[in-house]
This record gives C-alpha cells, structure tokens and sequence, in this order.
C-alpha cells in the first residue's frame, strides 16, 4: 500500500485546490469551533463538491453527539470520519454502526504508556492517527503543530492502518518516512502561514517532500532495516522538533 497522506483543517476553495493537484490522498476539513480551522456547513458543501472524487473527505469532530454528527455528514458528505476527541472504543463502534461509514481515531502520544491505548481502539476503528498530545493548557485537541518521539512507534506492527500526525511540516517529513515507514501521513499547522492560514506553497512542499521520500525508502520496511540517512530505530529517541509557536487566533 502507498503512502496516503492527508492535509488536515483546509477551509478555502484555493487551499483545497493546492492540495488536490498536488496529489492528497486525503483532505480534512474540522468541525470544531474553537479551531481557527473550522468550518461552517456552506463552506463544508462547497469545498466537499469541489473535492468529491478527487480525494478521500474527511469529516474531523471532536466528542460530537449523533446529531452533531448527522447534521455535518448532511453538509459535507465525506467519506470518513475523524473522531478527535475523548470518543471511548464503545463510541467509534456506535459511530460505525449508526452512519456506516469508515472511523479514523486519533489518539494522542507522548509516551510509551500510550501506546497501550492502540489495542482497544485498532479493533473497533478503520484507521488510527497518532497524534502528539496536545500541550498542558492547549485549547484544542489536536491541530498544535506538536511533535512526538517518533522512535516510539518503531517497529509498531497494527491490525489497521495507521497515520503519522503531530508537528509535521515539508522540512521534517523525509526523515519521519524514512524513520518509521508510517502508511499514512497527517499534517495541518506544518503547511500554514499562521493559525489556519494553509499556505498552498508548503501544501505543495510537503507532498513533495514526503513522496521524494517513499520512493527513496519504498513501502513499509521489517524493523531493523534501516535506510541510509535515516536515525537508526530503537537508537537515542530523536528530539522532537521545537513546538512550533501557534496560538488559536
Ligand atoms: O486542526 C485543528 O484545528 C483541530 C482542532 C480540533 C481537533 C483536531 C484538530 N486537528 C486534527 C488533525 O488531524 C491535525 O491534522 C493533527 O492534530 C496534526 O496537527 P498539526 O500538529 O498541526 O499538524
């Protein structure tokens, strides 16, 4: 399987545009107001025509009731779900059942003991993202431009396919691809000029970047097999890039 990569929280025609001609697999649009990425639904039906058969749409919530959810699958018409919030395995498998269509969780990562959550949740959810957590005090949930020691997941080995999330961005990408081979790949703050702002230029730089890559890399590796140029897995846990400053506007 190819490496699926997914630009999250795009919220204009333009930005969707960029994303799309430059080969997304996937693109995320945020129901969740407190973000500065969120969308309202007039704007979600038109950007979900523009997308619709040229990309996977992704609906992300955030703890929404079946109301809340029913009401956005009416404006946006996506293809999948994004659940973001605190949504308990039971949940994503009454989400699945009411609305009959594939669950990506996101779950978020800081240290080795999270990883314990994956079990639960790869066996209810379509997908899982892995995410940073967010910092003490953050006010969202996801969408922080925040990294993770991604030497945690080496060798990680899913019933589901997973995506690599969290302070991504076109300058570290390669090496995230080259280190853990993810099968997918998210980003949202990594290609803005600021918060919400997606900048059609690091949209293009940041495909570009993670895709050079793949090819250079190839599918998922075994663990141990590590390319040239790339952190050796299992080795002194690679510093997280610096939070990169993004404030809710
Ligand atoms: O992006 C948001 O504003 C957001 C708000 C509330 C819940 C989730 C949100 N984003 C979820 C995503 O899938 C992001 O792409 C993911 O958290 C990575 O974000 P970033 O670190 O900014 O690349």
């Amino acid at each position: 399987m190819s490496l699926e990569i997914k630009i999250c929280g795009l919220s204009t025609a333009e930005t969707l545009e960029a994303a799309l001609g430059a080969g997304a697999d996937m693109v995320g649009m945020v129901f969740f107001a407190p973000s500065p990425r969120h969308v309202d639904f007039a704007t979600a039906a038109v950007l979900g025509a523009q997308a619709r058969g040229r990309a996977q749409i992704v609906a992300l919530t955030v703890d929404a009731d079946d109301a809340a959810l029913a009401a956005i699958l009416d404006a946006l018409r996506p293809g999948m779900l994004q659940l973001h919030g605190r949504e308990t395995p039971a949940r994503v498998a009454a989400i699945k059942a009411r609305f009959g269509l594939p669950v990506m969780k996101a779950l978020g990562i800081a240290g080795r003991e999270d990883l314990a959550a994956l079990a639960a949740y790869e066996s209810v959810a379509d997908r899982l993202l892995l995410d940073a957590k967010p910092p003490r005090g953050a006010v969202l949930p996801g969408g922080n431009g925040v990294t993770f020691d991604w030497n945690l997941l080496a060798g990680l080995d899913l019933a589901r396919p997973f995506m690599l999330s969290g302070g991504l961005d076109p300058e570290n990408v390669a090496n995230a691809v080259r280190l853990i081979h993810p099968p997918g790949l998210d980003v949202s703050s990594g290609v803005e000029r600021g918060p919400g702002i997606k900048d059609p230029s690091r949209i293009e730089a940041f495909l570009r970047a993670a895709r050079a890559a793949e090819a250079e890399g190839g599918a998922r590796r075994p663990s141990g097999d590590t390319p040239a140029g790339a952190t050796a897995i299992g080795a002194k846990p690679t510093p997280p890039s610096p939070a990169r400053e993004t404030s809710p506007s």
